[in-house]
């Protein structure tokens, strides 16, 4: 069975059907593409992936266990983490404090051993440290651990949003737009990092993009949305060749 397996999934807006008998299967390990016009669907897969939206119907199973309908909480906690669109850091917050909260979602101790400070709180807190700073290490951001993530250049600022997302040790990432606002040199960055995130970790990606050059170029398979329904799924070459693909790009922009 695959590490997802979406079947049927749908959601309506009043009378708007966002997305519709949405099937989708993401292997261990594996980077995948979705795309599709402006207001094809994109980001409400996400938000049902993740439990902010309520699918109207099918199921969502991560790793044999059905987790449809689940709050974001629950989600995160069996191994979905995602950025956003519009980058959601804690600003006031430095570099390497924004990436020990996605820590604490997985290291836990006792009230009382926080509250005294005792040996085994200080124990874990070196060991966040130092787990945090590897991570940036592997953004290269460890330089500007101590810097508030608002000093960050927006390029930056979008990696520091990824090290967060893997903070909390996903099975799979999901990638709202990673490359949107950068510059053609941190779009190229960025490619490398996500493929040495996937194989550094053996997380499952799928990420919504409109650079085209940047999802061709990563992406392993790729599904295409259009007014919520799949229109096509396959490989880079496949899809830039199809022609339902074609004319939904022409008709919507
Ligand atoms: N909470 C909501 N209430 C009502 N309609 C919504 C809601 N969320 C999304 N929609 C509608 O669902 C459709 C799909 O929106 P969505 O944001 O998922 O598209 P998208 O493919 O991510 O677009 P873009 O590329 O512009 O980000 C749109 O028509 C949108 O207006």
């Amino acid at each position: 069975m695959a590490l997802l397996e979406v079947s049927n999934l749908g959601i309506a807006f009043g009378g708007l059907q966002a997305v519709a008998q949405l099937d989708l299967s993401i292997e261990k390990g594996h980077l995948y593409g979705l795309i599709g016009p402006n207001g094809a669907g994109k980001t409400t897969v996400f938000n049902m992936l993740t439990g902010v939206y309520k699918p109207t119907e099918g199921n969502i199973i991560l790793d044999g266990k059905d987790i449809t309908g689940q709050n974001p909480e629950l989600i995160s906690k069996s191994g979905i983490a995602r950025t956003f669109q519009n980058i959601r850091l804690f600003n006031d917050m430095t570099v390497l404090d924004n990436v020990k909260v996605g820590l604490h979602n997985q290291i836990r101790y006792n009230m009382w051993t926080g509250i005294l400070r005792l040996p085994a709180y200080k124990e874990k807190e070196h060991e966040m440290n130092r787990e945090a700073m590897k991570l940036l290490k592997i953004f290269d951001l460890d330089k500007e651990a101590d810097y508030k993530a608002s000093q960050l250049p927006y390029g930056k600022q979008r990696k520091l949003e990824i090290a967060r997302a893997l903070a909390t040790n996903p099975k799979l990432l999901l990638l709202d737009e990673p490359a949107a606002g950068m510059n053609p040199n941190e779009t190229e960055e960025l490619m490398h990092t996500i493929h040495s995130v996937r194989d550094q970790f053996g997380v499952a990606i799928l990420l919504i993009e409109h650079d085209m050059n940047f999802v061709m170029g990563i992406c392993e398979e790729i599904t295409v949305l259009d007014y919520g329904r799949v229109i096509a799924r396959g490989d880079g070459k496949a899809i830039r060749n199809n022609p339902k693909v074609i004319a939904a790009y022409l008709g919507g922009d």
